[in-house]
């Protein structure tokens, strides 16, 4: 009888941790002030996921915490001041960290120009991270992000706490312009357009996989792929010395944190491409690459193949590795440390 009553009490209490469990996700922010985490947090302030949200910059977090509190969904949202203890507190227990700390570009640079500035800001926030949050989901968004995620996994290293299944390039801002684009000349609805994009997050390394998407017949179609390797400039150059794309970044970052935490609540077949270390092109000394890779409980669980090409995607990717191993020796020549 009392055997039967603590199985059944010891069932609750377990039902009871992993729904808890489940429903607790503390989301961090960092650079939560920006154009981009603004809207990233308003967006993420909205998700029903997240529980807490910590939001973190060097101004104004505590200012957008305010505002964004007012917003009548239920959870708690924090901001935090400027400081070491500040920044901790932020990062302590996070389920996920987004990265959009950094400076934006201007028109006439490039996204590794902004390597000099944004390489130690996402250095400092990885080591608190390391220090703080060493098990949580960190999603880099800082450009430039071919070399802001090996940065960060550097850090890990050297803390001793380097978990690969769980650093994120977010290259999802690719895949939604290419789904926007298609879908512009096909007349259909984005939300049914899934266009996988491979490589990384720059100019050449973004590689749209259009044969494998249902309009094979856009592999070639230079226009297209202009727009979706060159997006981010067209919105650099419509801005006009104010910035990048924030909004639609937002969008993206809040998209991804979404997919992650619906795979760590147990959703199977959650699949998203991003930049992560990757086994696909080690061989050729390129350690991080974005591709499909299925999200779980334990982050980045399955990094899937690229898949069969047409050949016009084939010369792309020899572009895109091309480029990629540059970035590896300009990270190597400039840790930033
Ligand atoms: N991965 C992607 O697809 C995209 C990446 N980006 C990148 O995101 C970054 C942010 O862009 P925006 O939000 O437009 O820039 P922003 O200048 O509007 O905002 C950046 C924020 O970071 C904060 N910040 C700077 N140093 C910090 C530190 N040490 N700790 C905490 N916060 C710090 C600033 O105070 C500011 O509020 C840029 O590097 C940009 O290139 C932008 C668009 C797309
Ligand atoms: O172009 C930039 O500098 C910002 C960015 O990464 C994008 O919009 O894809």
């Amino acid at each position: 009888m009392f055997a039967a009553r603590r199985a059944f009490t010891s069932a609750l209490q377990t039902r009871a941790f992993s729904a808890s469990a489940r429903d607790l996700s503390k989301v961090t922010v960092l650079g939560a002030a920006g154009g981009i985490g603004q809207p990233l947090s308003l967006l993420l302030k909205l998700n029903p996921r997240v529980t807490d949200l910590a939001l973190y910059d060097i101004r104004l977090a505590p200012g957008v915490a305010a505002d964004i509190s007012h917003i009548n969904t239920k959870s708690k949202v924090t901001g935090y001041e400027p400081t070491p203890s500040g920044l901790d507190a932020a990062l302590k227990g996070a389920e996920i960290v987004l990265i959009p700390a950094g400076v934006p570009r201007k028109p006439g640079m490039t996204r590794d120009d902004l390597f000099n500035t944004n390489a130690s800001i996402v250095r400092d926030l990885a080591k608190a991270a390391a220090k703080s949050s060493p098990n949580a989901n960190i999603l880099v968004i800082s450009n430039p992000v071919n070399s802001t995620v090996p940065i960060v996994a550097e850090v890990f290293k050297k803390a001793g706490v380097y978990n690969p299944k769980r650093l994120f390039g977010v290259t999802t801002l690719d895949v939604v312009r290419a789904s926007r684009f298609v879908s512009e000349l096909k007349g259909t609805d984005p939300v049914d357009e899934n266009i996988t994009v491979v490589g990384g997050h720059s100019g050449v390394t973004i590689v749209p996989l259009f044969s494998q998407s249902s309009h094979p017949d856009l592999v070639g179609n230079a226009a297209l792929l202009k727009r979706v390797q060159f997006g981010g400039d067209e919105v650099v150059q419509a801005k006009d010395g104010a910035g990048s794309a924030t909004l639609s970044m937002a969008m993206a970052g809040a998209r991804f944190a979404e997919s992650l935490l619906k795979a760590a609540q147990g959703q199977k077949g959650v699949i998203e491409p991003t930049f992560v270390e990757s086994p696909l092109y080690k061989d050729q000394g390129i350690d991080f690459f974005a591709s499909k890779v299925e999200l779980g409980p334990n982050g980045a669980e399955k990094i899937l193949e690229v898949g069969k090409l047409a050949p016009e995607e084939e010369k792309l990717l020899e572009a895109c590795l091309a480029d990629l191993k540059k970035g590896v020796s300009f990270v190597a020549q400039n840790p930033g440390n």
